[in-house]
């Protein structure tokens, strides 16, 4: 579907203790979360698991599953020191998506915690999704403090793409733009920045808010590609507050490249600083902005289980149509 899974690659070396070992030969899943924000890693290294948008609507089903905002699906091929190291992002309703801030902190934590050796050394290397290129660094590992470059956002109505209210293509800026949600008349700031987000300034961002509106402006029929969604109080110049929805995966506590959304349209709104802390209902990151724009997210990541999946779970995986192994 996005490339060839190697099968298990485990290679037992001397050094490795019992445990380490099995950790790495046969672990079906790694769960992680940062401020809230949860996925399910699956490294094809550790399990012959298929995944599909199937599998990954299942293994994220709070009640019929383990229970995640998504899943990262990596490496896909086995990492080399120095290689962009390849993965896929998908939201928990199965669809694709192209970066996550969050999860790619996960995965690079990930990457440290399974395979040790140069990536858990605090030197910087690069993940690659199918928005490209982000690098990533473990600042203290055992703090889990990990932080991802989301490099520079686009506010441009034809990459997004955003559509006029007749439903022609809109071009030009996406700074401060009328949009209608039912008799909601607001103006929003939309970009790109590896996904697409709109986000409305608002007086009060409340968890019922962002699941009233959230989903009806993700869904908004001007915005083909659907958009997450950032509630946005302008608290300082130094301190953002946001209530999130995301496209694909719903009410969220927290989102990575929402914060750097968030912190990309206030500063070019011209309402921060170029170093912002932005608070979430699950916690706080650290966003930088550079001269250029280019955006720098930190925060904390933990890893929360380990697993295999039970075999009458494990059964319904392997049944999915369209499997890839
Ligand atoms: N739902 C999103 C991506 C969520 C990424 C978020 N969890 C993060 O931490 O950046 C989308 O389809 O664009």
């Amino acid at each position: 579907m996005y490339g060839a899974v190697p099968g298990r690659t485990a290679r037992p070396g001397a050094a490795l203790s019992p445990a380490t070992y099995l950790r790495r030969v046969m672990t079906d899943f790694f769960k992680y979360q940062a401020l809230g924000n949860d996925y399910v890693v699956i490294d094809p290294r550790s399990t012959d698991l298929p995944v599909t948008p199937e599998t990954v609507r299942r293994v994220c089903d709070r009640h019929f599953g383990i229970g995640a905002d998504g899943v990262v699906h990596g490496p896909l091929t086995d990492p080399r020191p120095g290689v962009p190291v390849p993965l896929a992002l998908f939201n928990s309703d199965g669809s694709v998506c192209g970066r996550s801030g969050n999860g790619l902190r996960m995965f690079a934590l990930h990457l440290a915690d399974r395979d040790a050796g140069s990536w858990a050394t605090g030197e910087p290397f690069t993940l690659r999704t199918s928005a490209g290129d982000s690098p990533v660094r473990i600042l203290d590992r055992a703090a889990g403090a990990v932080q991802v470059g989301l490099g520079r956002p686009v506010f441009d109505a034809a990459a997004l793409p955003l559509l006029n209210e007749d439903g022609t293509p809109a071009e030009g800026s996406t700074l401060s733009v009328p949009l209608t949600v039912g008799e909601h008349r607001l103006t929003v700031t939309a970009l790109d920045n590896g996904n697409p987000h709109t986000v409305v300034p608002v007086d009060e961002p409340t968890p019922e808010l962002a699941r009233d509106l959230g989903p009806r402006i993700a869904g908004h029929a001007r915005f083909p590609h659907r958009t997450n969604v950032q509630f946005l109080r302008v608290a300082s110049r130094d301190v953002l507050e946001i209530e999130v929805y995301e496209r694909g995966a719903g009410y969220a506590l927290a989102s990575g490249s929402s914060a750097c959304a968030a912190a990309s349209a206030a500063r070019r709104l011209g309402l921060c600083e170029d170093r912002v802390e932005v608070r979430m209902p699950g916690g706080s990151v650290t966003v930088t902005l550079a001269a250029d724009g280019s955006v720098t997210l930190t925060g904390e990541v933990r890893q929360v289980a380990t697993g295999d999946f039970a075999p009458a779970l494990r059964a319904l995986l392997d049944r999915t149509p369209e499997a890839v192994r």
